[in-house]
């Protein structure tokens, strides 16, 4: 048997597939990569959120995934909508990197009248306005090493990346701070795996799974599915186990940054489901969130 995995081309996508790929080969199952580029790859120079509404980058794989083509597909899981195909599940979540959001400065920092941050994410986007109003936010698009190429050519004071994404192709030393204030996009850090539904290899699959950021990214992703928003929108959620308590934080603001709500809860472990992320997204609605994420500046 030789499973066939799906992953985009990208630097990012090939490393998180070897990471799969070598924990198969580790239980005896013999692999091999097969490399699919992504609409969400083509096009690098629309705004993500112009794109599409979902699954920008994991459709292609998912039409191999169901034309038989490969076996299972690799995703960073904060790319994967919430809601799959029909014919597909998500079967199994590895061990969360940094989920953490991170500013990258040029290597030679500029000087700078007023400020202005790079980010292609409405998430970033919103939370930076929020805390920084006064500073000036612009697109940036591509692949990590593209972008980061992008942060030194240009006047910018920096811009935003996800920590689990620069350390793992190598760009850690890159880091120049950790925006702990920023409330990662739900399961950002982790690594999904999905598979056809009526796969022979569950069990196998199931021996990836991390149980903790399993538990963790469910309540995130289910938080984010209440809320009825796609990967790029302005909602932040991130949960962390310590001990036996489970730790939430999630966000909604507008476009603009220029309100927010929150919720903050703890929870023992054993009390948490993926029901717990639509209920607190609920307390936000009913407080008003889905008319604030629907909110459109006049220049949008
Ligand atoms: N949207 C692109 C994307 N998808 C996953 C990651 C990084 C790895 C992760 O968050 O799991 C990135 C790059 C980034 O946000 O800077």
């Amino acid at each position: 048997m030789k499973l066939k995995i799906g992953t985009r081309k990208s630097t990012l996508a090939l490393w998180q597939a070897e990471l799969v790929s070598k924990k198969l080969n580790a239980l005896d199952v013999q692999t091999q990569l097969v490399e699919i580029e992504s609409f969400g790859d083509k096009e690098q120079d629309i705004p993500i959120h112009k794109l599409g509404d979902k699954g920008v980058f994991t459709k292609a794989l998912d039409d191999a995934l169901i034309k038989g083509e490969v076996d299972l597909a690799v995703h960073s899981l904060k790319d994967v909508p919430t809601v799959l195909l029909n014919d597909l599940d998500l079967v199994s979540v590895l061990e969360r990197g940094n989920p953490r959001d991170v500013l990258v400065k040029p290597k030679e920092e500029k000087e700078n009248t007023r400020r202005t941050i790079a980010t292609g994410s409405i998430r970033r986007t919103a939370f930076w306005k929020n805390r920084f109003p006064g500073d000036e936010v612009v697109g940036l698009r591509g692949n990590v090493p593209t972008r980061l190429q992008k942060v030194d050519d240009n006047d910018w004071y920096g811009a935003v990346f996800a920590y689990a994404g620069l350390e793992r192709i190598g760009f850690e030393n890159r880091i120049s701070e950790v925006l702990d204030w920023m409330i990662p996009a739900p399961s950002q850090g982790a690594v999904g795996v999905v598979a056809r539904k009526d796969t022979t290899h569950r069990e196998l699959f199931n021996k990836l799974n991390h149980n903790e950021t399993r538990i963790c990214v469910d309540i995130e992703r289910a938080f984010l599915n209440e809320l009825e928003a796609g990967c790029s929108s302005p909602v932040g959620a991130h949960a962390y186990i310590k001990k036996d308590m489970l730790y939430f934080t999630g966000a909604v603001l507008a476009l603009d940054g220029s309100r927010r709500m929150d919720v903050e809860r703890e929870i023992p472990v054993s009390e948490a489901t993926a029901e717990k992320g639509h209920q607190w997204a609920d307390l936000l609605k009913n407080d008003g969130a889905v008319e604030l994420l629907t909110h459109r500046n006049s220049n949008d």
